[in-house]
């Protein structure tokens, strides 16, 4: 439904060129709920922008619903875009017209008459939950309401594609779930394919099918959000994942964490495992066949679309052979092992 293929787009030129998007190539199928996610300054919004094109790649080609759109002249670009419907964190809704005019203004520019246009935005206001508010203007509504609007106003010309740049990011924990259900609704009820991006891993997990990473315009995974949850490829992808479990070493023991790894110091680990081995018991495996005891200072268990995800972060306590038999032992059991620092024996 979304293809993008080796686009690039760089902003400016000479000394001043910011490559946003390097050789990007992306394809999300019919139906799908596709999210992006990245840091401030990856690369997101210009990616997001360029299957609109709001944003005109530098490079590559961009195919919609079967429609080269990077080919089209304008004219045919503008009909083209009535098949994407875009939302935004800021909601973009104009300020002096009320609920159901903003919905209805994508189809007064289609020229579509007044009739029409009442029978079409009723429906929608119902969709989003907003049918008792019509005559009300943005200024009295709250930002969920805003993004309910914005919505149903995104659907009027009835996409096949909806973009969604950080649309809940201005919105709180409670609104922002709300948002999702809503979005996972559509994608259920009326087939449309959905773009997102995000800087919110809980974004992704809620909603989202596939989830690319980028990075310096690279795009450097594409996963099932399964996968991606469970097994990161990227240090990136890693990190991303650590601060949404928020799972890291208690401040104090990071303090004495040392890159040392001397004969008198204990590895410290962080172990994601997954699948079978979230319920194989492990840690007395280790004990009795390694001969290492296992401290646990932090340990959780998530549930990421029908697969488990535990992490731990745990002190390994033997000798360096022993807990080196230990490590090679949880590799070998499909755990992702990543030695943290050592500490020093206190004994
Ligand atoms: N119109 C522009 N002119 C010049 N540089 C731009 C323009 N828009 C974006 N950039 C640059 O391109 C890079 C990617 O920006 P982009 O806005 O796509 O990132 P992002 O991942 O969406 O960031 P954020 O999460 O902060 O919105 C950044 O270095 C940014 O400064």
């Amino acid at each position: 439904m979304i293809e993008l293929n080796n686009v690039s787009k760089t902003y400016g030129t000479g000394r001043d060129a910011v490559h946003a998007l390097k050789g990007v190539n992306l394809a999300i199928p019919k139906g799908a709920i596709h999210g992006v996610i990245g840091l401030s300054g990856a690369g997101k919004s210009t990616l997001i922008r360029c299957v609109n094109l709001l944003e005109r790649p530098t490079q590559g080609t961009v195919t919609v619903d079967g429609q080269e759109i990077t080919r089209l002249s304008n004219t045919a670009l503008n009909q083209a875009r009535h098949r994407i419907g875009m939302i935004f964190q800021h909601f973009n809704l104009l300020t002096t017209r009320n609920v159901f005019d903003n919905v209805a203004l994508p189809l007064e520019l289609m020229g579509q008459p007044r009739r029409d246009i009442r029978d079409r935005v009723s429906p929608l206001l119902e969709m989003v939950g907003l049918s008792d508010k019509a005559d009300q203007f943005p200024a009295q509504l709250s930002g969920g309401q805003k993004q309910r609007v914005a919505i149903a106003r995104a659907l009027a010309s009835n996409p096949r594609v909806l973009l969604c740049d950080e649309a809940t990011s201005a919105l709180d924990p409670q609104t922002t779930s709300s948002i999702l259900e809503l979005l996972r609704d559509i994608n259920h009820k009326l087939g449309i394919t959905i773009l997102l991006i995000t800087h919110e891993m809980e974004v992704v997990k809620s909603i989202c099918h596939r989830v690319g990473l980028i990075s310096n315009g690279e795009l450097v995974e594409d996963a099932v959000v399964g996968d991606f949850f469970t097994a990161p490829r990227t240090q990136l992808g890693r990190d991303f994942l650590n601060d949404f479990l928020q799972l890291s070493p208690p401040k104090e023991l990071l303090e004495r964490l040392s890159d040392n790894p001397d004969t008198n110091a204990h590895p410290v680990v962080r172990l994601t495992f997954s699948g079978d081995a979230v319920s194989t018991p492990l840690i007395s495996r280790l004990a009795r066949d390694c001969g290492v005891d296992v401290s646990i200072l932090q340990a959780k268990v998530e549930s990421i679309q029908e697969r488990t995800l535990g992490l731990m972060i745990a002190e390994l306590l033997g000798t360096s052979e022993q807990t080196q038999a230990a490590m090679d032992y949880l590799a070998d059991h499909q755990l992702q092992v990543e030695v943290l620092g050592y500490v020093q024996r206190n004994d």
